[in-house]
């Protein structure tokens, strides 16, 4: 595991060494002396930056991994599983639910996709993977592929192009009780070995920002399991202790959103690292536009 974790560790000697070679590449004649001392001043700084960082590595290593000692940060609630019929039509087919969360309110739901379904949108966008971005609100495009933040790769299938995608846009509006008027198009993403996604917020705060670009304005996150994973990759939610296994036919949708508009801090999340096999997930955001009449199921 720390092979995996050593590339994304910016202790790692390989790393600050990098940081002396490129102060010193910089050296100009007659002013070796200032650079040394720049050189040493840049490491003095990097190491503290690498112990905090470090330390933060360290908690979110153990949560990938499943460390009993850091019990899940809800405590003060009482967390259900239970049998749900959103409507007629899963009468005799009710979904199994279980809370992981109650604030943020962060919902599984059992088996809510069939493996026809899964098999169907890996194979339309193993068509069209491209390497996976990050949206970044200083880089001129928005858009900025950053080193070890995303490695993945991802493909997004419109309700349009594809049945399934549709019925299963559908099938979170019956069970969410949310209106997809707005919702993104479902995003494919598939990690290699060592493939992962540091942690991040979803959305931006409701008060700021460019309301008008969709990432801006992501009331709810689900992510739909496509692939079980043999070793690696839970989605973990940093803050709270919670980790949820990719087990195939799963999806989490949590509530990205304070009641005042702010993050819910409790809803940074990250993907572990895929330590033995393939994961394949699918994301579908729903904005918060479009809401308004609308009663959100399970106390969303
Ligand atoms: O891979 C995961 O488990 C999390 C993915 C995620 O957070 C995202 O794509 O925004
Ligand atoms: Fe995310």
């Amino acid at each position: 595991m720390d092979n995996y974790y050593r590339m994304s560790d910016p202790k790692d000697e390989f790393i600050v060494k990098n940081i002396q070679i490129s102060m010193l590449s910089r050296k100009k004649k007659g002013s070796k002396t200032r650079t040394v001392l720049k050189t040493l001043k840049v490491m003095d700084n990097a190491s503290l930056v690498n112990q905090q960082a470090t330390a933060r590595y360290q908690k979110i290593r153990e949560l990938c991994i499943g460390n009993e000692n850091l019990p899940a940060k809800s405590s003060g609630h009482h967390l259900k599983c239970y049998y749900f019929y959103p409507s007629s039509k899963t009468r005799f087919m009710p979904y199994a639910i279980e809370e992981m969360s109650r604030d943020p309110l962060i919902i599984l739901y059992h088996n809510l996709t069939s493996n026809a379904e899964m098999e169907s949108l890996k194979a339309l966008a193993a068509k069209q993977l491209q390497p996976a971005g990050v949206y970044h609100t200083t880089s001129a495009d928005n858009r900025n592929l950053e080193g070890y933040t995303r490695i993945a790769k991802m493909a997004f299938i419109l309700d349009e192009e594809s049945a399934v995608a549709s019925a299963i846009t559908q099938r979170l509006q019956d069970v969410t009780g949310l209106n997809m008027n707005f919702s993104e198009p479902l995003q494919v993403i598939n990690y290699g070995i060592a493939g992962q996604y540091t942690p991040h917020y979803d959305t931006f705060p409701a008060k700021s920002g460019d309301r008008s670009h969709p990432s801006h304005d992501r009331l709810a996150t689900a992510i739909l399991y496509l692939s079980d994973v043999e070793r690696g990759g839970a989605t973990v939610f940093t803050n709270i202790n919670v980790r949820v296994l990719p087990r195939k036919g799963n999806v989490i949708i949590w509530y990205n959103y304070l009641p005042d508009g702010n993050l819910h801090p409790g809803t940074l999340h990250a993907g572990c690292p895929v330590l033995v096999g393939s994961k394949w997930i699918a994301n579908k955001w729903i904005q918060s536009k479009g809401q308004m009449l609308q009663s959100p199921r399970n106390g969303g």
